[in-house]
């Protein structure tokens, strides 16, 4: 549904994009994650039209956005990160409008605006002007302008900013629905455990481009998380089997151990009096990556310098 291919955004001497390609099939919701600047937005606002590319191409249901523009926003649905709705028009009122601008036009798009209402908790504040709704209502609201014209692609960038449990719950059911319909999502978030929600592959962005992509399963498995015990009646790390105890360390009266597969620890045999397990999250992913590249560079001279 969404083929890009070597973009290349500059701002000046700083190069947003460098190189950066994505592609989403339909029913797939894409996790797009990355360190702050790694050009997730400008990514977002170059498919969506906002921002014009130096390079490269995008695709979206077939149609070459850069020759036929128009015909491509008509698939997409965006959720800026930054805020845009009119302020001075009710949340209905908003939500007509982009709907309109989608092309439905009276009952489908009196219904469309209530059953987009309903599944982001809006109905309650459809008359309210926009600029007067608490900051989880304006998200959900803004949200709702991508998703009321129910379009093939949506590009939801930090949808879940600064929200609330139940506007988080309301906007990743609301995600899911479409993609289960069919639509391509775009997904940008720093939250990995949304993404698990969404059922989402992972596109890993940094420096510019996308440097990873799978599922978490292809990413993350294998990765070390950790187990943090209290030691309970013995402190002894002695009692511990040797292979664990090599990955422990003692911290502020707790045991920490580096496991790429902590129920393993667990199962040694020790018995503490309390246990956290963490899994691996996107922190362990994002160094191991690095740790790959900066491999890889060392690789490189070598063979260079060879
Ligand atoms: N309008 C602009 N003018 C100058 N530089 C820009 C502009 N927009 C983005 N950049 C730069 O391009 C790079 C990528 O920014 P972008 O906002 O796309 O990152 P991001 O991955 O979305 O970050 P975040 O997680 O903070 O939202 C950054 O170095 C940023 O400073």
């Amino acid at each position: 549904m969404l083929e890009t291919e070597g973009l290349v955004k500059r701002y000046g001497t700083a190069t947003a994009l460098d190189g950066f390609g994505l592609t989403v099939a339909p029913g797939e919701v894409a996790g797009l994650i990355g360190h702050n600047g790694a050009g997730k937005t400008t990514f977002v606002e170059v498919v969506a039209g906002l921002a014009r590319p130096d390079a490269g191409r995008v695709v979206i249901g077939g149609t070459d956005a850069r020759r036929a523009p128009r015909e491509a926003r008509r698939l997409l649905g965006v959720a800026p990160q930054e805020l845009a709705l009119y302020g001075n028009a009710t949340v209905r009122e908003n939500l007509r409008l982009f709907g309109a601008l989608a092309g439905l036009r009276r009952t489908a798009l009196a219904r469309a605006v209530d059953r987009v209402a309903e599944e982001l908790r809006l109905t309650d504040v459809l008359d309210r002007p926009a600029g007067l709704l608490s900051g989880g209502q304006r998200r959900r609201t803004q949200a709702g302008t991508a998703l009321v014209g129910e379009p093939a692609l949506l590009l939801l960038d930090e949808p879940t900013a600064g929200a609330d449990p139940d506007t988080r719950a309301a906007l990743l059911a609301a995600v899911r629905a479409r993609a289960a319909a069919g639509a391509a999502v775009v997904y940008t978030t720093h939250y990995l455990p949304e993404l698990d929600e969404l059922g989402a592959t992972l596109a890993v962005a940094r420096g510019g481009r996308i440097i990873a992509r799978g599922t978490r399963r292809e990413l993350l498995d294998g990765l070390p998380g950790e187990v943090r015990m209290s030691p309970g009646e013995s402190t002894d790390l002695l009692r511990l089997p040797p292979a664990v105890r090599a990955r422990a360390c003692r911290e502020a009266g707790e045991l920490r151990v580096t496991s790429a597969d902590p129920p393993a620890v667990l199962a040694a045999g020790y018995a503490p009096t309390s246990v956290d397990v963490r899994r691996p999250g996107l922190d362990d992913l994002y160094r191991s990556l690095a740790s790959r590249e900066a491999n890889a560079d060392t690789e490189g001279g070598r063979h260079a310098a060879a």
